[in-house]
């Protein structure tokens, strides 16, 4: 297509491309030289770009030195801030210096006024030597006087000698002589005493002389003014310095009396923190004893007796380390207190009174006394008249809250002792010294059959009763007590409280046990029958420890049905009750073995945790039961559950059951039947684990119950029956036996057969369900 194309273009085309070829080139010139101008343009401004750069350059170096110099001038300010510092420094080590130069000057001027003082001193006695030098040159004068006088007179005596001589009366002149020497001996002393004086006197001179040389270098010397100039100049910086120091020592007296009215703030803080720390102490051990309450933790409380004439020996070394400590053997025992031999009865009551109000609530509680004989066990419980022990002041203070809170309370007694392994009621002196049984009743409770219960009108009745009873149990001397006690005595007050407000009945049981105390047959050194009792009493305690042992080991079996008194114990010990040990130690150093003993077996107790419920009376919570069903479609089946359902576990099932049909999408009675039995099956499950101590009747009690329930399901026999089963696999079951008309027994039987082989399908299941499945079992039910 090229080619061709090429081939016709004609030559006007050609002539036209010239032309414009032509304006094309002239164009081209055109902008060539617009381009040469603006290049030359540019160049100028190139030029003048070049000398704008120059001039920034210059700026810059301009602008560089200026900043070199402000960085220098920056140094130069760092380092005046740094002199600034230093100066502030110098001024300050300045400062210290002129105030330790104050105090110096301030020591040196006590020192040259004690010099000053010194000195004045020194010319006191320089004036009294001269004094002395007054009295030497009188004395030389005397002493020339006397030379002369003697000169005269040994003179005399010459020329009266010579007189005599020559008169020949020798005899006469010899006696006037005699006279006149003994004149000269009397005028020769005063002189030789004075003469001894001076002597001393110069001697002094000397003395101070050196002193004064010694004081101050040499002796003043007028004419010395260089040294003059020197000392003044000397003590005017002396002076000066004397007075810097004593402003400083004003200073610090006014500090150091600041600091007095600080320490004496201080030490007013310090007593109110005291107080504030015991009262601390106090709150922290009421709140840890509230929460070893919830717990339901033994109580251990330790207590010391003083030493009495019995003990013989010297005390043994109890050390009490804290009020929770205490420590015997280089062995460290805690309790929840411990009370010294200075403590009173009252001291150990404010202890208990913790517990009182448990007993208007419905608990049980237990106070019992544990140590070997002659601890003070008894003293502890009983006490004496002038000092009352626990249970006086507890019966008392029971009253006295029953007053204060307008409770409506009644109080039964019972006492019992149980001396060699017999039960003897103490209130009854009629039956003698018949033993009693121990039974247990269908809530688990052990009782003693046919004891005495008196309902007690007041205070002064109940305290006679228990004078009374005391004054029952066996006593008797031996070699570690005078009055020991040789049985254990259990009193026991049934408490019912009705609260006008709440409606509610609450019944407690308050055991209070004195224990008979372990002994050593040799150390106690008994009579026949004495050893008997204590090989009973020894055998009990041993059972009590057995028992100890075990619940603090958390064993799987708990031996209370050794002995009577264990048994009897049983729900202080890991059961049903509020308890609280008192463990007596003697301090004898005799009896440092037992003492320990009772001091381990007092440890294992305090690990042992109790279950303490409120009792409530069933009564009430019957009739509140039937108000319920009362509003209730199902009443009256619900009503037979709760007439024949008489444990408290059971009671909760029948509140679930009741709960459980107020959700009215819970209608559904197989999803009934499912709930009760797993809350049946769990009641079981507690039932056992509580009452695992042997409890055999218990048991089957609690296996009866359930068989009814089972029962009354398969056969919808009655009310609860025709409730609860409604499936049709009982239905047919029903319709399956009523058709084989066997007899009433065989039926049962047959049944129970069935029952035990479901009823153990049923435990399999429950067992192996966690609590956690089951409830979302429930849930589902609920949905369902
Ligand atoms: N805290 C105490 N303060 C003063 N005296 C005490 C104290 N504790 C005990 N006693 C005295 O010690 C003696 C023995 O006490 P107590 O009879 O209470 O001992 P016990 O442990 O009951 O002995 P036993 O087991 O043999 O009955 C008594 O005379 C008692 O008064």
């Amino acid at each position: 297509m090229s080619y061709s194309n090429k081939e016709n273009i004609d030559d006007t085309q050609i002539l036209i491309d010239q032309d414009e070829v032509l304006e094309f080139v002239k164009q081209m010139k055109m902008m060539n030289k617009q381009f040469i101008s603006q290049i030359k343009q540019l160049i100028r401004e190139k030029e003048e770009y070049k000398f704008l750069i120059q001039e920034l350059q210059c700026q810059l170096q301009r602008k560089s030195d200026q900043l070199q110099q402000s960085a220098n001038y920056r140094q130069h300010l760092y380092r005046l801030l740094q002199l600034e510092s230093c100066r502030s420094n110098y001024e300050e080590q300045v400062n210290r210096l002129e105030a330790e130069l104050k105090l110096n000057q301030m020591v040196f001027q006590i020192e040259l006024s004690q010099q000053k003082q010194e000195i004045v001193d020194l010319s006191d006695k320089l004036k009294s030597t001269q004094q002395g030098y007054s009295t030497t040159v009188a004395t030389s004068f005397l002493q020339t006087s006397f030379n002369q006088k003697q000169d005269s007179l040994f003179k005399d005596s010459h020329t009266l000698e010579s007189v005599g001589q020559t008169e020949g009366d020798q005899s006469i002149m010899s006696n006037k002589n005699k006279g006149q020497r003994m004149m000269l001996k009397i005028m020769q002393d005063p002189i030789t005493n004075l003469k001894k004086q001076k002597e001393l006197i110069k001697r002094e001179i000397t003395q101070w002389q050196d002193e004064f040389l010694r004081k101050e270098g040499r002796p003043p010397s007028f004419n010395d003014k260089q040294s003059i100039s020197t000392k003044f100049y000397q003590y005017t910086i002396l002076k000066k310095q004397l007075n810097d120091r004593s402003t400083i020592i004003q200073d610090s007296t006014d500090c150091k009396n600041v600091g007095v009215q600080c320490n004496l703030i201080d030490a007013s803080q310090i007593i109110q923190m005291q107080e504030l720390l015991r009262q601390k102490t106090h709150e922290i051990r009421r709140l840890s004893f509230q929460l070893e309450d919830l717990k339901g933790k033994v109580k251990v409380y330790c207590r010391v007796r003083p030493s009495n004439s019995s003990d013989k020996l010297k005390d043994c070394e109890v050390q009490f380390i804290d009020e929770q400590h205490i420590s015997l053997k280089q062995k460290i025992f805690n309790f929840d207190i411990c009370f010294n031999q200075q403590s009173t009865q009252q001291d150990m009551y404010e202890e208990i009174q913790q517990s009182l109000q448990a007993i208007f609530h419905g608990f049980n509680l237990c106070i019992f006394a544990y140590g070997q004989t002659g601890s003070g066990k008894t003293y502890t419980m009983f006490g004496t008249k002038q000092q009352p022990g626990v249970i006086p002041n507890l019966i008392e203070e029971i009253y006295t809250y029953i007053k204060r809170s307008n409770l409506e309370c009644s109080i039964i007694v019972n006492s019992l002792e149980i001396y060699k392994e017999n039960i003897i009621d103490l209130l009854n002196d009629q039956q003698g010294y018949q033993s009693l049984e121990l039974k247990e009743n269908l809530n688990g409770q052990v009782f003693v059959q046919n004891l005495t219960n008196i309902k007690v009108q007041n205070m002064h009745e109940l305290m006679n009763l228990i004078e009374f009873a005391s004054s029952r149990r066996k006593q008797g001397l031996t070699e570690m007590n005078d009055s020991s006690s040789r049985s254990h005595m259990c009193t026991q007050l049934i408490v019912e409280t009705f609260n006008k407000i709440t409606q509610q009945k609450f019944i407690s049981r308050v055991n209070l046990i004195d224990l008979a105390g372990s002994e050593r047959c040799n150390k106690s050194r008994l009579k026949p029958n004495q050893l008997e009792e204590a090989k009973f009493i020894n055998k009990s305690l041993s059972a009590l420890n057995d028992v100890m042992i075990a619940l603090s080991t958390k064993s799987s079996f708990i031996p209370y049905r050794n002995s009577k008194l264990t048994y009897l114990m049983r729900d202080c010990l890991g059961g049903n009750s509020k308890t609280i040990m008192i463990i007596n130690i003697s301090p004898s150093f005799i009896n440092l073995d037992e003492s320990l003993s009772s001091l381990q077996y007092g440890s294992k107790v305090k690990q042992i945790t109790n279950q303490p419920i409120k009792n409530v009376e069933p009564a009430e919570q019957l009739k509140k039961l039937q108000k319920v069903c009362s509003q209730h479609d199902e009443s009256a089946d619900l009503f037979y559950i709760c007439n024949n359902l008489n444990t408290r576990s059971e009671y909760q099932v029948v509140q679930i059951l009741i709960i459980s049909l107020k959700l009215k999408t819970f209608l559904k009675k197989q999803r009934l039947l499912l709930l009760m039995d797993f809350r049946i099956h769990s009641y079981k499950k507690s039932y056992l684990k509580t009452r695992r101590q042997g409890s055999q009747s218990r048991c089957s009690i609690g296996m009866t119950q359930y068989s009814k329930i089972i029962f009354a399901r398969q056969f919808g026999k009655d009310e609860l029956g025709q409730l609860l089963v409604k499936d049709q696999k009982h239905q047919e079951l029903i319709q399956q036996h009523q058709e084989k008309q066997i007899n009433e027994q065989d039926r049962l039987q047959s049944f129970k057969q069935k029952w035990k082989t479901q009823s153990l399908q049923l435990q399999e299941q429950m067992v192996y369900r966690s609590f956690d499945d089951l409830l979302q079992e429930y849930y589902q039910a609920i949905e369902y």
